[in-house]
Parts: structure tokens; sequence; C-alpha cells
């Protein structure tokens, strides 16, 4: 199956309702990238590791804020110049004419030297069964920077998997060390928390 399809089937065959803001219904709450609010940013000179996050509805930034907790890691929230809509639908199209077209969306985010760093850990949704546009932006953007580092990637998604986040990690970062990924259905990161730290524990 391919991604279009993948992705319509989400769209299609999810039962959420717009309410409990998970996988279909996951609307841009103004907690997120979309918002105005400082985007999260914890900068230090002694962490070897940093999180690099996407959240556009904020099951992501849950996630990457415990991550960089549990691991002591630095923690970068990525946005992009033009948000993506409240809307999931329009989100939905406006992400596959990027994606089909491969004109990813700018960012605005000022990244800083990664030298530091021996592992950057990527936090991103799964759109289309695979990274989440903004995270192809960074990734091709400083795929030089990123050269011989430990990378990794957690994501969340309605359902649907990982999808093949892990294989294009490795096309686009062929230099790096890619590590197994973790992903887990957004509503249910509280309960998958065992998994976590086993993901965490093996990095
Ligand atoms: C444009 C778009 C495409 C999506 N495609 C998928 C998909 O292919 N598979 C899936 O399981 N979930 C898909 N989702 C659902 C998100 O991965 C899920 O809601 C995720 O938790 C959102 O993370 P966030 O709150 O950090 O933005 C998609 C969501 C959007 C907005």
């Amino acid at each position: 199956m391919n991604n279009q399809n993948e992705e319509s089937t989400i769209e299609s065959s999810a039962t959420t309702s717009e309410s409990d803001n998970f996988g279909r219904g996951a609307i841009s709450d103004g907690k997120d990238t979309n918002a105005n609010e400082v985007p999260t940013k914890k900068l230090s000179n002694s962490a070897k590791s940093i999180v690099i996050y996407f959240s556009r509805s904020g099951h992501t930034e849950e996630l990457a804020k415990e991550i960089s907790e549990t691991t002591n890691s630095d923690i970068l929230e990525l946005q992009v110049k033009d948000p993506y809509p409240s809307n999931y639908e329009e989100t939905v199209d406006r992400a596959t004419y990027e994606r089909e077209n491969e004109l990813y969306p700018e960012l605005s985010t000022d990244i800083p030297d990664l030298t530091q760093y021996q592992t950057v850990i990527l936090g991103h949704p799964i759109w289309a069964m695979t990274l989440a546009n903004p995270m192809v932006t960074f990734i091709q953007k400083y795929e030089e920077e990123l050269e011989g580092k430990v990378i990794t990637s957690f994501s969340t998604n309605a359902g649907y998997g990982s999808g093949n986040t892990f294989e294009r990690l490795s096309e686009l970062l062929p230099q790096s060390k890619i590590e197994e990924v973790y992903t887990v259905e957004d509503r249910n990161a509280e309960k998958d928390k065992d998994n976590l730290k086993k993901w965490l524990s093996d990095l």
C-alpha cells in the first residue's frame, strides 16, 4: 500500500471524534508548534544528547519533554514558518501536497551548533506512514551536521505504527548510525511507559 492510501485510510477509518483530540480528531489546539507561545528550548554546554522535535497537536511534544528529562538531554522544538491549519483535513491536504511535490515546509527555528551532541533523538508525528514533513525539512537541511552521530526517532501515531520511519531515516541520513525507533499510538502513550523505558535503556 502506498503512503497516499495509508493516509486516506486514517482519514476514513478513524473512529475518534474531534472532541477527544486523538488520531483524526487531533486538532492543533494552540499548545503546540502552531501557537504563538514560546517554543520549547533548553540548551546546555554539557549535554551529549538532544531531543529535536516537531509536534502539531501536542502528543509528540509531551513525549519529547519526558524523554528529554529522563535522558538529561537538551531539547529543541521545531516550528514551521507557515503554521499548519488547526483543522485536521486541511492539514492532511497541505501535508499531502507538500509530500507529493517534495516541497517540505520552511522552518523558523534557529538550529544551534550540533557538534557537542553524540546522539540526536528526533521526535515527530507519523504523517502518511512516515516522518511528518517538517522533520524531513530539518533532516535534509542538517544532514551534514548529523553525520557520524547516533540518530533515533520517537513518534506518536493514530494506531497504524511507525510506517517506514526507520527506512526513511536510513535513506535520508546514510552517514549516521540509525538506531531502532519507538512509536506509540497517541491515546496509549500513558500506558506504554514500560516499552518507552526499555527503548530508552537500549539507546
Ligand atoms: C497530516 C496528518 C497525517 C497523518 N497520517 C497518519 C498516518 O499515516 N498514520 C497514523 O497512524 N497516524 C497519522 N496521523 C495522526 C498523527 O500521527 C497522530 O495524531 C499524532 O499523535 C499527532 O502528533 P502531534 O500531536 O504531536 O502532532 C496523521 C495526522 C496528520 C495531521
